[in-house]
């Protein structure tokens, strides 16, 4: 395959922007594809933004309609993980499953090897493996969402972002003459839900698909007040229960046959332990039984130490060093060594 040339997915963004100009200063061939993944008002600006660039550098660019593929694999499962009683991680899904798969698929079709975009993080090679590492620029790093990514995908990946930090990035596109392009907007949350995730539910699932009215009840049972419906709540959350008692609470468990959600102290919401379903492992001796692996559950919080291990039915078995507080069900873990690398990660069962 073509070691010149290089797939570049470009969503009209100012980071896949600098991207293909820095793939194209280092001698690739870029080709630019932008997935319509859903419909948007935003999407045909963010078009227009992509194929002016590509026209502005004059490389060949396509537009890869992956809507039903979108709907059924993040759309779907987004609403189908609330109404199961789980937090969903669509972002992770969409890049481990969808985005670079994807990139990979068409670039073959090329006859192209690399493929690129333009995340924030980096990628090293070492004792056989290619990792995922955090960018030059910490506050950007994007390695949390990438932990599902296999060797025949890692070894393709072309990053130029992950040297730059972000103001570099922005300070590049205006240094080049792309005004636009430097001040655009960093793109925040779940892209295809822009608003509150409840607000979704309410508009995508019909009114008698959602459970209706349920009961809070405390720790031993005892009924607290009326809640909206168990998809409406998420472990961990404190803030718009509708409930107003003399001491703060937060939702410890959800279940969804009795439609009841649990209200607890904090105290209650800490665990020492988890299961891990759909998992990934880049490098198996250095993630497996070792005492220094850093897991991460959210994008933004803070790491913890673990030790991992695989369970007779096939699942990780993560063991916390220090209790960690709301472990919600769907969501994600993505480990890491003490350098950096990124390890790996699983769904939270
Ligand atoms: N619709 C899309 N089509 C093709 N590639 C995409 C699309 N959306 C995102 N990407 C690629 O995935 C990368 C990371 O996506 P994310 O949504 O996190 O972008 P971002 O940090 O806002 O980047 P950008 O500034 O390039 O939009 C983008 O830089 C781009 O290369």
């Amino acid at each position: 395959m073509e070691k010149k040339r290089v797939l570049l997915g470009m969503s009209g963004g100012t980071d896949s922007s600098v991207a293909a100009m820095l793939l194209q200063e280092a001698g690739y061939e870029v080709t630019g594809v932008t997935f319509r993944f859903y419909d948007s008002e935003g999407f045909e600006e963010s078009l227009d933004d992509a194929r002016n660039l590509a026209s502005r550098l004059n490389i060949p660019y396509i537009i890869y309609d992956a809507r039903e593929l979108f709907r059924e694999r993040i759309i779907r499962y987004f609403v189908d993980e609330y109404l199961s009683a789980r937090t969903p991680v669509p972002c992770t899904l969409c890049n481990n499953e969808l985005k670079w798969p994807l990139l990979a698929k068409i670039a073959d079709e090329m006859g192209v090897y690399w493929i690129s975009t333009g995340h924030y993080v980096r990628k090293v090679f070492r004792d056989g493996y290619y990792f995922i590492a955090p960018a030059a620029d910490r506050d950007k790093d994007q390695t949390f969402f990438l932990w599902g990514l296999q060797q025949n995908i890692l070894e393709r990946m072309l990053l130029p972002m992950g040297d730059w930090t972000k103001n570099e990035v922005r300070a590049y596109a205006a240094k080049r003459g792309f005004e636009r392009t430097a001040t655009k907007k960093d793109s925040l949350g779940v892209c295809f839900c822009p608003m509150d995730y409840r607000s979704f539910l309410q508009h995508e699932v019909p009114q008698d698909a959602l459970p209706g009215k349920g009961q809070f009840l405390d720790e031993s049972g005892a009924f607290l007040g009326w809640h909206e419906g168990y998809p409406f709540y998420t472990i961990g959350q404190r803030r718009g229960l509708g409930i107003h008692l003399n001491r703060p609470v937060f939702v410890k468990e959800i279940h969804k046959e009795r439609n009841e959600v649990i209200l607890a102290p904090l105290a209650s919401l800490y665990k020492e332990e988890m299961l891990l379903k759909d998992w990934n492992i880049v490098d198996t001796s250095r993630l497996l039984n070792s005492g220094d692996v850093i897991v991460r559950i959210r994008y933004r919080k803070q790491a913890n130490h673990c030790t991992v291990s695989i369970t007779d039915e096939n699942l990780l078995h993560v063991l916390l060093r220090e209790p960690l507080e709301s472990i919600a069900s769907g969501q994600a873990a993505a480990f890491y060594d003490e350098a950096g690398l990124l390890l790996g990660g699983g769904i939270i069962l």
